[in-house]
């Protein structure tokens, strides 16, 4: 290409470079911007909204051209990354001045210095404080999987063994931010299904590179040790996995690694599982509307910093299954419930603490600035603040417990390092090492000498410019100083004669004229101002020197530093839990390896918190005992009694618990769930070609295959979405399948009274309903769980609440008389009576009357338990409408 005479230098050079990575956007950089050409600049335009201008020519075409200052360049990217789009930044590796020095033509030398990917970030303002941004590797050795994880921004790194049955489940847990997946795997339908929602953030990588040979390689080279069996015993697909994420971070971090903890293996069935329609359904981080306010994570939060924010939706995504170890983080709640004052000093010194692991990340890769080395000093001395208070508390470390005990051993260790910081920085450093300015008077002789030649010599121009103006009587001749002409002399224009003629011409040498002043120098401020810039420029580049000995200094105690930073987390997720279960009235649940799950007076988080701040209205407690023999509740009411709620409130409940949190209720039992299923409120999948009634079968599936006796599983209206017969038979069904062979805990929530009639044949179903109150005709919602079954839905009670006309309203009273007659003369409709009204509303009309109007006719098709209120309003409106048209 570079002997194309078309071709200019710097063309030749962009293309060779270009050539290198092709599946991302360059970033070329030319002085203060970063220029993008070609597919790059079309691609970058329309994705940023910038302007796509041309520059040159290639082969007779113009080429297309867009351009980012790099000052600005942060948020560019962010946009970028946001969009699914890869960047390669190529820096200017060399001073023009040295490439001018091979020639007139040559070009600077330029490198790729970093590929920025969605899961490789390190900028603060690229990536969420209050969240894990997880760089993901799936791998594969003949039937096994492994996920090998780490957040760069962080230097977390643990392995996750899976499994095919539980691989959407696992990342569904980790939500990676970018999945690096072999290009062979997308064959396996398997995986291919269960990676089907994270498409967006998927990296294909060549099957070559999960290699687990290379991976044990790559491990030992990273940690330096011989063997990695200090560490676990790893499995082909676990170092498959880790050699790819390895690779992949040295690709684009081009050679220079994070600093990363020595990597953990974590147990498979250490965690919950909780797939990834149970978590969407449960609204854990985030709700099904993709938002986090509202979510149970943003209802439970109340950690002072970002690490502690990290860990609570970590231990949020993967509550435990070993009751010990549950009991241990109760432990600290309890401890931290119980002393107040201790607890709000911990928040005061947490809250001013800084993002210890993300500083380290960035100084670990050469992006760090002088702000960062702060950072780790107000965080050492945080932690160093912390473990005095604590041990301030304790008579005696005994009293504290293990967790605790053992955690404050990480919090101290670094008076040393401290120390040191200390003397080298100033209180508040700015943003970028080469401004200068953040090395503190006093730590070093040389520095301190520069700066004060500097200092003198400006104070030796203030003194000159006093000299001058008594030499010249000019008493408004001034010294200043621009980037052009640097220090000089500068007077007034009525001036100026003077000084241009003997005998001050002598002294005083002419430089600039301009409208409003003309300019001088001598040749003794000429001295001085050298002076000056040298003076600055050494202490410049001393202070240069002294960024990287302190950032190594700081590195080479990173391990404890990370360890610091954990512990930190690790206070602030211990008296945050504390914190809510004094405010929220949460209480400490009791975890066991039972199957017990007994809760008094249980609430639901989320709703709790709602009703209080929209209505202030009380939220009404319910009892929820699927203990011994009343293992499977068959739940029935009208909508809108409170099912769902009640439903979800238990599933959370449990996870709470097992997260070691506080729950909303007044006591709680809980033998350990293994796994969690949830299939609450429908909605269809179009991304996956799925109708609402689709996608209820394929969880119910997932379900029915999977519960075991130590899982609870909450259903919410099975076999709603289809046909009433067909819709009745699977729900009969399902219920029989978890009683007599999943034999799980479990809720099931219905409008198909009929099921009720299990219970005779079924010993451990229990029936319950929610209970209403009529009055005056209307239904009054008690949202009180009741033991029996409902004695009828009042459909029509909650359509009337929801506006329908009163037309209607009579009409379907009517309608519903007919058919409660008719029923009762034919047993063949015995199954009708209770059956969701609206549906049979057409079928039945011609009996009762010649015809179907307009408004019958539309009204048939209306089935006002599937609505949501926007369709409702929206068919009131096409009702009203439709009834004066009359
Ligand atoms: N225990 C409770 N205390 C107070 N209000 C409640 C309670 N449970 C539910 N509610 C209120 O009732 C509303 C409806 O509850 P929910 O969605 O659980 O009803 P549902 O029976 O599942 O209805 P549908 O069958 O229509 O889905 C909630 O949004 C909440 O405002």
């Amino acid at each position: 290409m570079a002997a194309d005479p078309a071709v200019t230098p710097m063309m030749a050079q962009y293309l060779e470079i270009k050539a290198t990575c092709p599946e991302s956007l360059l970033f070329y950089r030319m002085g203060d911007f970063y220029e993008l050409f070609f597919d790059d600049a079309e691609k970058a335009s329309r994705a940023l909204d910038i302007t796509l201008t041309k520059r040159g020519k290639l082969n007779g075409e113009d080429i297309p051209m867009a351009g980012v200052p790099v000052h600005a360049s942060e948020m560019y990217l962010s946009r970028l990354i946001k969009k699914s789009f890869k960047v390669a930044v190529c820096e200017q590796t060399e001073d023009p001045a040295e490439a001018k020095k091979r020639g007139s033509k040559s070009v600077v030398r330029r490198e790729i210095v970093r590929l920025v990917t969605p899961g490789t970030l390190t900028e603060e303002n690229l990536l969420d404080p209050r969240t894990h941004n997880y760089l993901v590797a799936l791998g594969r050795a003949q039937k096994d999987l492994s996920l090998a994880v780490a957040d760069m921004s962080t230097g977390e790194f643990f392995i996750l063994p899976t499994k095919y049955g539980r691989l959407d489940a696992d990342l569904a847990r980790l939500q990676p931010g970018e999945l690096l997946v072999p290009d062979d795997l997308s064959n396996d339908p398997v995986i291919a299904q269960a990676l089907f929602d994270w498409r967006p953030v998927i990296s294909p990588l060549g099957s070559s590179h999960f290699d687990s040979s290379y991976g044990s390689r790559f491990l030992k080279t990273l940690f330096d040790v011989s063997t990695l069996d200090g560490f676990a015993a790893f499995t082909r697909a676990d170092l498959a996995a880790a050699g790819a994420l390895i690779y992949y971070l040295d690709d684009t971090q081009k050679g220079k690694l994070p600093k990363l903890f020595p990597p953990r293996r974590l147990s498979i069935d250490s965690t919950m599982m909780i797939d990834a329609a149970t978590r969407r359904s449960l609204e854990l981080v985030r709700t099904q509307n993709g938002e986090t306010a509202g979510s149970l994570l943003a209802t439970i939060d109340r950690t002072v910093t970002g690490a502690g924010a990290r860990l609570l939706a970590k231990r949020l995504s993967a509550p435990l299954t070993d009751p010990v170890r549950i009991n241990e983080r109760l432990d600290c709640v309890d401890y931290m419930l119980a002393r107040n004052a201790l607890r709000v000093d911990i928040r005061t010194i947490l809250g001013n603490t800084p993002d210890i692991e993300r500083a380290l990340a960035r100084l670990s890769l050469g992006r760090g600035g002088p702000r960062d080395l702060a950072a780790i000093r107000a965080g050492l001395k945080s932690a160093q603040a912390l473990e005095a208070r604590l041990r301030a508390t304790a008579s005696s470390l005994e009293d504290l417990p293990m967790q605790i005990e053992n955690t404050l051993e990480d919090l101290g260790n670094h008076g040393a390092l401290i120390a040191h910081l200390e003397k080298a920085l100033v209180d508040e450093p700015p943003l970028l090492a080469r401004d200068g300015g953040f090395i503190a008077k006093g730590y070093n002789s040389n520095l301190d000498e520069y700066r004060s030649l500097r200092d003198d010599s400006r104070r030796l121009i203030a003194a000159l410019e006093g000299r001058y103006q008594s030499e010249t009587e000019i008493n408004a001749l001034k010294i200043r100083h621009n980037n052009v002409l640097g220090y000089h002399i500068d007077v007034s224009p009525k001036n100026a004669e003077k000084m241009l003629s003997g005998p001050l011409s002598e002294t005083f040498i002419h430089r600039q004229t301009l409208a409003s002043s003309t300019r001088f120098s001598t040749s003794e401020l000429s001295r001085l101002a050298g002076k000056i810039s040298e003076a600055a420029d050494r202490a410049l580049s001393l202070e240069a020197e002294l960024f990287a000995e302190l950032a190594a200094l700081i590195l080479k105690s990173s391990e404890t530093i990370l360890l610091s930073a954990e512990a930190l987390a690790f206070f602030d997720v211990a008296t945050a839990c504390a914190v809510l279960a004094e405010e929220d009235r949460h209480v400490r649940p009791e975890v066991d390896d039972s199957q017990n799950f007994d809760i008094k007076g249980g609430r639901h988080p989320i709703v709790e918190k709602a009703l209080m701040k929209n209505d202030n209205k009380p939220f009404v407690s319910n009892d929820c005992d699927l203990s011994g023999d009343d293992r499977l509740w068959l739940i029935t009411g009208p909508n809108m009694a409170g099912k769902s709620t009640f439903l979800r409130q238990n599933a959370l409940i449990a996870i709470m618990a097992q997260m070691g949190a506080f729950v909303p209720a007044d006591s709680a039992i809980i033998g350990v769930v293994d796994r969690l299923f949830s299939r609450v409120g429908a909605s269809d999948d179009l991304a996956h070609g799925r109708s609402t009634f689709m996608v209820e079968m394929v969880e119910t599936a997932a379900i029915l295959n999977q519960a075991g006796p130590k899982s609870l599983v909450i259903l919410d209206e099975i076999g709603r979405g289809t046909a009433t017969y067909d819709g009745l038979s699977i729900a009969w069904a399902a219920v029989e399948h978890l009683h007599n062979i999943n034999q799980s805990r479990a809720l099931f929530a219905t409008h198909y009274h009929e099921l009720t009639a299990l219970k005779e044949t079924l010993d451990s179903v229990s029936l319950r309903s929610m209970k209403v109150r009529e009055w005056k005709g209307d239904v009054v919602f008690l949202h009180e769980v009741a033991a029996g079954a409902a004695d009828r839905s009042y459909g029509i009670q909650v359509a009337k609440l929801a506006g329908l006309p009163a037309a209607v309203i009579n009409r379907a009273r009517q309608v519903l008389g007919h058919l409660e007659n008719s029923d009762k003369g034919d047993k063949a409709h015995g199954l009708i009576h209770d059956l969701p009204l609206f549906q049979q509303v057409s079928a039945i009309h011609e009996s009762i009357d010649s015809g179907p109007s307009e408004l019958e006719a539309l009204l048939a098709g209306v089935t006002p338990d599937e609505l949501t209120p926007k369709e409702a309003l929206e068919i009131l409106y096409k009702l009203k409408e439709t009834a004066e048209k009359r």
